[in-house]
């Protein structure tokens, strides 16, 4: 079997060196990733911002062999026949977060474990994910909705699978941690990816809205980072945003995380007809308008959160602000083109 070294020296030739030098940026095509690494996106794009970007294995006497085994296991628990939530959509929202990462508004204001507990949970956060909703999971009286009593049934899952895997044959990543870190990073993985549940979006709304408020009022540049609740809720607001994040990428990005989520959303709608169920918003192919979908996603949801997030980091996030109002005049007026089309 080749090295680890080895792999990644082949990887690194394989991609074009551009190619992963966008892994710090916001318009990394990560399917072209995809593509180029045999649909290994996570393992690769993870390893690779561990190891050359943050040198993390380093700060934390972590083995490459053990990251490696663990980062293959965690991706191979992702499903690779669910559309949307699968590995690639891990992988996009790790890379989205280590950009967000790098604002210079961020710069020497977070630990090095909290950058690994940041990092790890986006790549660990849907994790065996199966393809349907938390409402779906309760409405049908699933083992997991049992297992978590209807709350944050999928995202309970995730962590709890993520630590499982853990105990895996030298699949410890945090072994080398003290006790007393161990103890931080499980509390920040749980608060992170439990955050990302859309039950808790409007509390980050408010949050975030509140922090900023804060930062006017005290008209302080820098972001309140006293207590764990501040520090911790900005983390959770990064990987919400980052999960949150396809609207503002580039156009041809975000139309194909958008077939991604719909055919992911029709699969359910299909299920649900067949099972007699009432069939979930927007999961209805025979009656969805998925443009008209998207725009009340970006007006309702996505728009507030980014606006949020765009003034407490100002002005580093504006660029994807505006892209995020680009790509919504487009689908409104691709509503506006397939009327016409129809009318003539
Ligand atoms: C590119 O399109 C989307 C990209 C991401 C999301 C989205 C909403 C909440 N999250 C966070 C995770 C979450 O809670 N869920 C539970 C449920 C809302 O399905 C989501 C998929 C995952 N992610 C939705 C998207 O579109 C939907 C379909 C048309 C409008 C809305
Ligand atoms: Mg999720
Ligand atoms: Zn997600």
């Amino acid at each position: 079997t080749t090295t680890i070294k080895q792999q990644q020296q082949k990887l690194f030739s394989l991609t074009s060196p551009q190619q992963l030098n966008t892994v710090d940026s916001w318009g990394m095509d990560i399917f072209k990733l995809a593509e180029l690494t045999s649909s290994r996106p996570l393992t690769t794009l993870t390893m690779h911002i561990f190891q050359q970007k943050r040198n993390l294995p380093q700060t934390f006497k972590i083995k490459e062999q053990t990251l490696h085994k663990y980062l293959t296991l965690v991706e191979n628990h992702y499903h690779k026949d669910v559309p949307y939530h699968n590995s690639l959509h891990a992988a996009d929202v790790t890379q989205s977060a280590h950009a967000l990462l790098l604002i210079p508004a961020f710069e020497n204001k977070f630990t090095e474990l909290e950058i690994f507990a940041t990092i790890f949970g986006s790549a660990i956060h849907d994790v065996d994910h199966p393809g349907v909703t938390n409402q779906y999971l309760i409405n049908t009286g699933s083992d997991l909705a049992l297992m978590y009593n209807d709350e944050s049934v999928l995202e309970n899952h995730h962590v709890a699978v993520a630590f499982k895997l853990l105990q895996e044959d030298s699949c410890d990543v945090i072994a080398t941690l003290t006790p007393k870190s161990r103890q931080l990073f499980r509390k920040m993985i749980i608060n992170i990816v439990l955050a990302t549940d859309m039950n808790k979006h409007m509390d980050h709304l408010a949050h975030l809205k509140t922090m900023v408020e804060t930062r006017k009022i005290s008209n302080n540049t820098t972001l309140g980072l006293e207590n764990y609740g501040e520090r911790i809720q900005i983390l959770q607001s990064l990987v919400h945003c980052s999960d949150l994040s396809n609207p503002t990428k580039t156009l041809s990005l975000y139309r194909k995380w958008n077939d991604l989520v719909m055919q992911e959303f029709f699969m359910q709608g299909d299920l649900e007809r067949e099972q007699g169920l009432e069939i979930s918003p927007m999961c209805d192919k025979t009656t969805a308008t998925v443009e008209k979908t998207q725009v009340g996603f970006i007006d309702y949801i996505v728009h507030p959160l980014w606006e949020a997030w765009a003034e407490l980091v100002q002005p580093y996030c504006q660029g994807i602000l505006d892209t995020l109002e680009d790509n919504r005049e487009w689908f409104v007026c691709s509503r506006v083109y397939v009327h016409l089309h129809l009318c003539f």
